[in-house]
């Protein structure tokens, strides 16, 4: 299992050519960008936890059937100073480091409650967001770093605080159908208060000297108090319909106090997130159209949810889904010391990953009785019981155990749909295989094989798709089998069969997210819907050279 996760990887600066077995389809051309941890020690030093490894950037560019590979390392200001050092001198999410050179901040800590907050890591290890023309590393701290998506070089160092008062911003933006991207972050303490803010990044801007930067028109259009000003909850991603967002505000939660002295006390951030399964989950649904959140007080069970799946409006109710854990224990297990050989045993979920359906009604109305189911949707057994006090308890509807790492065809994002393409995730939180589930029919196609640990599926349609699932899969298999090369797997998302693979005679990391780029034109709405390149790069319209 080490060979997964605990050892570094090498980088593949130069782009290497894959061995094609199968057929690649000749509509498919642009780049499948990714991104995920892939150094766990400097020098003598090592990270704690799998989400703690630098960032690094691997790309596979499809063009006429051949496959080119390539990987580099996010040059963050994380890396630089580890490396320089050669030795981890940079705090992250389950490591914390000493001396810590943003340690200086502590020395403001005592005098304010609102100096608390310390300066975070740079290394943006989770996902890439288009922001406008330009493509972002990103991870869930206040900083994301600006790449260029055919080279991996890393670029502009940005500061969401520039833009948007947050502390923490997720890693997982929306986009619109105009491209322009949504997202949320904390604001933690500021002017007294700690919001869960939405924002948005438009997607086309007027130039000014400096060129053209989206980020500078970032505006706020609505936010959520906090529940606590000290212990704001913890969130991966969030949902959106055509008209509303949905917000999940979890008993998982960051304690703010503890984190100030975390540094202090030699414990790492992630001994400052907890579960409070005594504790609710409040659903906020907050109105785009007006950025306020619809008065009703919607809550659930305790849960831990980091993916949203997708969510849409149905019938004057908002229809969601995510993939939901009874506890925290998913970032328990990704400590690099339960990763080991003993995996197998060491690493059991103590909640499996359900993909769950939620139905909240927009407009209770005043009359219903409590104890009254207010959803009245043919389409899930999903609930909501209308309480005294203008509360409403939702109970879910199971739809399927044990799956993460969720797609969706991006083009139905906020709207009805049918098809999750995820990675099967039991009781081990690593993927064995991927499935494609139909939440209309609810039955389920697979992929595996045998020491293949697939990435998350991402989908592409093609052009001129008609039904939902018109296009194909890819995901990037690592082995645990030191016989067998690692492959970019490309699927039909239709019959979920194998048209191709594409074999990489170099190191390819088991990694987090990403994105596709096609490289023309088209009416692929692949996450980031106007993929019009204007200024691509000159080297993106040619192969790249083995
Ligand atoms: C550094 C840092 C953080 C980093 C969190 C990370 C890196 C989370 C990764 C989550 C993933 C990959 C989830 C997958 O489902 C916090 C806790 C936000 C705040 C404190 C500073
Ligand atoms: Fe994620």
């Amino acid at each position: 299992m080490d060979v997964i996760f605990g050892r570094n990887k090498k980088e593949q600066l130069e782009p290497v050519r894959a061995q094609v077995t199968g057929r690649i389809p000749s509509w498919l051309q642009g780049t499948l960008l990714r991104n995920g941890p892939g150094m766990h020690t400097v020098g003598e030093t090592r990270y704690n936890h799998w989400f703690d490894g630098l960032a690094l950037l691997h790309s596979f560019t499809i063009r006429d059937g051949e496959v080119y590979y390539r990987s580099k390392y996010l040059r963050s200001d994380t890396y630089n100073a580890n490396t320089k050092a050669n030795r981890i001198v940079v705090s992250e999410f389950g490591t914390m480091a000493h001396p810590d050179p943003c340690k200086n901040i502590f020395s403001k800590a005592f005098s304010y409650l609102s100096h608390t907050i310390p300066d975070f890591t740079d290394n943006c290890l989770i996902n890439i967001m288009k922001c406008g023309e330009d493509f972002y590393a990103t991870t869930e701290t206040n900083y994301i770093r600006k790449i260029n998506p055919q080279t991996l070089e890393t670029l502009e160092k940005v500061d969401y605080r520039n833009y948007v008062a947050v502390n923490l911003a997720t890693s997982h933006p929306h986009y619109d159908a105009a491209g322009n991207v949504l997202n949320m972050g904390t604001s933690i303490m500021d002017k007294g208060k700690t919001k869960y803010v939405i924002f948005k990044i438009p997607a086309t801007v007027p130039e000014d000297a400096k060129g053209k930067n989206p980020l500078k028109h970032t505006e706020v259009f609505g936010s959520i108090t906090s529940r606590s000003l000290l212990s704001p909850s913890y969130y991966h991603s969030f949902g959106v319909t055509e008209n509303y967002i949905v917000f999940l505000e979890q008993p998982f939660k960051l304690d703010v106090l503890k984190m100030s002295t975390a540094y202090i006390r030699g414990v790492n951030w992630a001994s400052c997130l907890a579960f409070h399964r005594e504790d609710q989950t409040y659903i906020h649904i907050v109105d785009q159209r007006t950025g306020k959140p619809v008065p009703t007080q919607f809550y659930t069970d305790p849960v831990v949810v980091f993916h949203h799946v997708n969510a849409y409006e149905e019938d004057g109710c908002l229809v969601f889904d995510v993939i939901a854990y009874e506890d925290g224990s998913l970032y328990q297990l990704f400590h690099l010391a339960n990763l080991n050989q003993d995996f197998e045993e060491n690493s059991r979920l103590t909640s499996v990953p359900t993909l769950r359906r939620f139905a909240v009604p927009l407009d209770v109305d005043k009359n219903a009785e409590v104890g009254s189911n207010v959803v009245k949707l043919a389409s899930t057994t999903a609930r909501a019981l209308k309480e005294k006090d203008d509360r409403v308890y939702c109970q879910p509807e199971l739809l399927y155990e044990g799956l993460e790492l969720p797609r969706i065809n991006y083009a139905h994002n906020g709207k009805p749909y049918r098809y999750v393409f995820a990675a099967e995730v039991h009781w081990s939180p690593i993927p064995t295989k991927i499935l494609k589930y139909d939440v209309l029919t609810k039955s389920s196609l697979k992929w595996g094989q045998e020491h293949c640990w697939p990435a998350e599926p991402l989908f592409v349609p093609m052009p001129g798709a008609k039904d939902e699932d018109d296009g194909i899969i890819l995901s990037a298999i690592v082995s645990t089998s030191p016989q067998k090369l690692p492959f970019l797997l490309v699927l039909d998302a239709k019959s979920f069969t194998e048209l191709a693979r594409a074999t990489i005679d170099a190191e390819v990391h088991l990694d987090l997210h990403g994105l596709f780029i096609p490289d023309a034109d088209g009416d692929a709405r692949e996450q980031a819907p106007s993929q019009e390149q204007p200024d691509r790069v000159p080297d993106c319209q040619v192969a790249p050279r083995t």
